[in-house]
């Protein structure tokens, strides 16, 4: 072997030893033991270079963190989420800095979108048949074919559901009708509900205003949704209430269990159901009778003429071949699930803030009784109440999460974010709507932030408040409408169509309320909502005094 060459490491091989020869035996050693020294360190360099990372990632330690503990925290935190999902998408959004950030939850991952332009990305890609769907995240959630009569959402004609314009136009123009109807049958409800009370404590009635309220709305979504006569009918309505609790639980059960669990759990929890089943019955055969009207109109009979939304959806429908009965009553089904809980919480949080902010009863009192008639022939109008609706559902919306859209098929952002199919993009709507970014001293309750100009005077001042401190929005906005610092509805083309109805309905029931009594917490320090995954919900026992007023407007 010649030391010679220029090589480095010996270029021959190791039995060669005895052939090579030396210059000096002291230098052969020190040669020797350099060479040797030389070789390892670089062989340490490579091997480290080359599989320095394998090795690490077959080190035990490594193993036992990633296949044991990073799950456990991974899941850990994504059970959490079902215990405190607005906590942990607050801190998310703090962190974001206007960039998608992903939550995970047991069963989903979520992305989460704040930037306005990759909303208009997620709506492109929300169009029938394109990569994200609202249904196919309905359909996760409430599991609709073990908990709606075996309602396939996602299978919908491709041109979308009949309900949309059903609600956007129909029920929405049919307001001024409706509304005067309405107002008499929550006023009626509200005394019955109130006097027969909850709890009689030193002569004071005390009421569980969130049960109060959620079966105000029944009624009155019974009589707008379906019919006058279902309306009437108290097992009926009782069982429509109860088909929505049911689903929420059996819904919530079948998603925590394994994918391939799920439909053997559906089947056995949808069963326990009955609600739904009592639902169906009766709703089948008023659909079955729409369609042989319409069959009998298709010949030019005479039929009667309906105004309700087993009307409206048939003739909404955009699928090329007409609704079947099947069909209407899913749909039914389907708003019917939709319409109730979002309008009660936000009717009862309004009523929280009204005991919590007495001094805005006056200023809204004399808006009623100045233009409660004009609203109630119109639909419009109130915008003194439009702005206290909205400004407490913006500090206590239902939702932490909106616009929730399913990939069913592979998605990228443009900026390179990416979903698989069965993640979810969505907005964090509640901390948008505590953003400093969007709302001026965002914690602050600011009743009429939202109420144009004209509609502010001296009389609307509440409690002589210094105008010029209280936080106000640059641009005045109704309840209904949405832009990017107000999701509360959804975005674009998929936003809530109920939300013109919903409105007007807390407008009818706050303002009888209002116009009528004096409101007080029983106790205002105890804690008022409860949240699960991604919703806050009113406690049950939360009490409410409602004190008629000597005089009424
Ligand atoms: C305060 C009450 C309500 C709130 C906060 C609310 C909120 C929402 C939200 C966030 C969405 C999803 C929109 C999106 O993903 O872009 C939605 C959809 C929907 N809402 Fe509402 N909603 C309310 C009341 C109602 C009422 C009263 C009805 C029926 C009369 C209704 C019917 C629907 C329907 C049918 C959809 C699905 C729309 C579609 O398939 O395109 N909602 N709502």
């Amino acid at each position: 072997m010649d030391f010679t060459s220029s090589s480095p490491w010996p270029t021959g091989a190791a039995p060669g030893l005895d052939k090579v020869t030396y210059s000096s035996p002291a230098l052969t050693d020190s040669r020797w033991t350099m060479a040797a020294l030389g070789l390892v360190l670089i062989t340490l360099i490579l091997y480290r270079a080359v599989f320095g990372d394998a090795k690490a990632k077959f080190s035990p330690s490594h193993l036992f963190n990633s296949y044991l503990i990073n799950p456990i925290i991974q899941r850990h935190k994504a059970w959490k989420f079902l215990l405190d999902g607005p906590g942990i998408i607050q801190a998310g959004y703090d962190q974001s800095n206007d960039k998608p950030f992903e939550i995970l939850s047991p069963d989903t991952r979520h992305i989460f979108i704040t930037n306005p332009s990759q909303l208009a990305e997620m709506d492109a890609a929300s169009t029938p048949g394109n990569a994200l769907s609202l249904y196919a995240a309905s359909q996760r959630a409430l599991q609709p074919m073990y908990t709606m009569h075996r309602f396939g959402w996602y299978d919908v004609p491709p041109e979308g559901l009949g309900y949309v314009r059903a609600l956007r136009t129909l029920l929405t123009n049919h307001l001024p009708n409706l509304l005067p109807e309405l107002g008499g049958m929550m006023g009626r409800k509200f005394e019955e509900l109130r006097s027969q009370g909850d709890e009689m404590v030193d002569g004071e009635r005390r009421s569980r205003v969130a049960r109060m309220i959620v079966k105000m709305v029944v009624l009155a979504n019974a009589r707008s949704i379906f019919s006058e006569e279902l309306a009437k009918n108290d097992e009926f309505v009782e069982a429509a209430l109860t088909y929505i609790e049911q689903l929420v639980i059996c819904a919530e059960i079948i998603r925590l269990v394994p994918s391939w669990l799920a439909p053997i759990v559906g089947r056995l929890v949808g069963r326990r159901n009955a609600a739904q089943r009592v639902l169906y019955n009766t709703l089948m055969p008023i659909a079955q009778r729409r369609c042989e009207e319409r069959e009998l109109a298709s010949q030019g009979q005479q039929v009667p003429k309906h105004n309700d939304c087993f009307q409206w959806i048939m003739e909404s429908s955009t699928a090329k071949t007409p609704r079947t009965a099947v069909g209407l009553v899913h749909e039914l089904m389907a708003i019917w699930f939709a319409s109730v809980h979002p309008t009660a919480i936000t009717i009862t949080i309004a009523i929280h803030d009204l005991c919590l902010h007495p001094e805005y009863l006056e200023p809204l009192r004399m808006e009623i009784s100045e233009s409660y008639a004009d609203f109630e022939r119109t639909g419009q109008g109130l915008p003194l109440l439009d702005s206290f609706i909205k400004e407490s559902a913006r500090l206590n919306p239902v939702e932490s999460i909106s616009t929730r859209r399913c990939a069913v098929r592979p998605f990228s952002f443009a900026d390179g974010t990416s979903l698989a199919v069965g993640d979810w993009a969505c907005t964090p709507v509640a901390s948008i709507l505590r953003s400093a970014r969007f709302y001026e001293d965002p914690l602050v309750f600011s009743g009429f932030r939202f109420a144009p100009a004209d509609a502010l005077n001296q009389k609307s001042n509440p409690g002589g408040t210094d105008e010029t401190k209280v936080p106000r929005q640059a641009n005045p906005s109704k309840l209904v409408d949405v832009d990017s610092a107000f999701y509360m509805w959804g975005s674009g083309r998929q936003t809530c169509p109920g939300r013109y109805y919903a409105s007007a309905l807390a407008k009818v029931i706050l303002a009888h309320i209002i116009a009528n009594f004096d409101v007080k917490l029983v106790d205002p320090d105890a804690s008022r909502t409860w949240t699960y995954r991604s919703s806050r919900i009113p406690r049950e026992d939360t009490m409410v005094v409602f004190t008629p007023l000597e005089t009424t407007c």
